[in-house]
């Protein structure tokens, strides 16, 4: 397992977001965390992320027990979080934006010369070509010398996956990737999705709320309904899990009503 959150817990006021949730990321893997509206998947990915801390619970990543390490030092071990939004650099090219990203990279002391021309060293050079080969899995190449802030939604999504990338992570978070993406570029983005597991190895956590989708592309799907999950494993049990179909469909009589 590369990813194992054990009875985490996060309150806000009397709100209980997340109720002693546990679950495992295998590696290798895609895994879906689905549930109703408030479920606290959003919340659970905060607190796995190190966006915050859990009141109580324990996280290991590869090995690593990190509940209490910042966003930073989580993304630095491996583990990153692509946003729901894009948070591209919009003055800058596609490739700048890029480039900026590898700047994070464990051992990157250099400042912003290899975005000077005539000034680049080998390492330079190489990440540069890290950045077209990451622009060309995300299908983006024809872009590369675009500004961010003249791409679609949809391609600044893209962009921020290949960004995501630059820091060579052993496991990316996705959180609602398909949202406000047209349906063409988003079957394109799950394409993407299933190459970096096939192609470069790497284990995806997502949440989804197009369960076709998500029982389309995921090995594993874990619900978390109020707080907690209720069950976890492989997709066709999921669907025909009882505690899943009430917890969805009881949410929507709810909402009919
Ligand atoms: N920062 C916060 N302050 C107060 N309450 C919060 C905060 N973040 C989340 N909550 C509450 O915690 C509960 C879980 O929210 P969360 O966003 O984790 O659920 P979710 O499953 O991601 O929902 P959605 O699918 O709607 O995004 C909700 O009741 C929400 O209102």
């Amino acid at each position: 397992m590369l990813l194992k959150v054990d009875g985490i817990t996060k309150a806000f006021g009397g709100v209980k977001a997340v109720q002693g949730a546990s679950f495992d990321v295998k590696e290798g893997s895609i895994t879906a965390l689905i549930g109703p509206n408030g479920a606290g998947k959003t919340t659970a990915f905060n607190l796995v992320s190190g966006f915050m801390r859990p009141d109580e619970g324990t996280i290991q990543f590869d090995g690593r027990r990190t509940e209490r390490l910042s966003g930073h030092t989580v993304a630095r071990h491996g583990l990153v979080r692509v946003f729901q939004t894009a948070r591209v650099f919009t003055q800058m090219t596609v490739l700048e934006n890029l480039l900026i990203a590898a700047r994070h990279q464990p051992g990157e002391k250099f400042g912003a010369a290899w975005l000077m021309p005539g000034r680049t060293s080998r390492r330079e050079r190489e990440i540069r070509r890290e950045a077209e080969e990451r622009l060309a899995l995300v299908r983006l190449t024809h872009l590369t010398h675009e500004r961010a802030g003249a791409l679609s939604g949809g391609q600044r999504k893209l962009l921020e996956l290949a960004r995501a990338l630059m820091v060579q992570p052993k496991m990316i978070l996705l959180d609602e990737p398909m949202a406000g993406v047209a349906p063409v570029l988003g079957e394109q983005l799950m394409e993407h999705i299933k190459e970096l597991r096939e192609k470069a190895g790497i284990t995806v956590l997502i949440i989804e709320h197009d369960i076709d989708l998500v029982m389309s592309i995921s090995d594993r799907v874990i619900v978390m309904d109020e707080g907690r999950v209720i069950a976890d494993g492989p997709p066709d049990a999921i669907q025909a899990n009882e505690r899943v179909i009430t917890a969805y469909l009881g949410r929507n009589a709810g909402a009919a009503a």
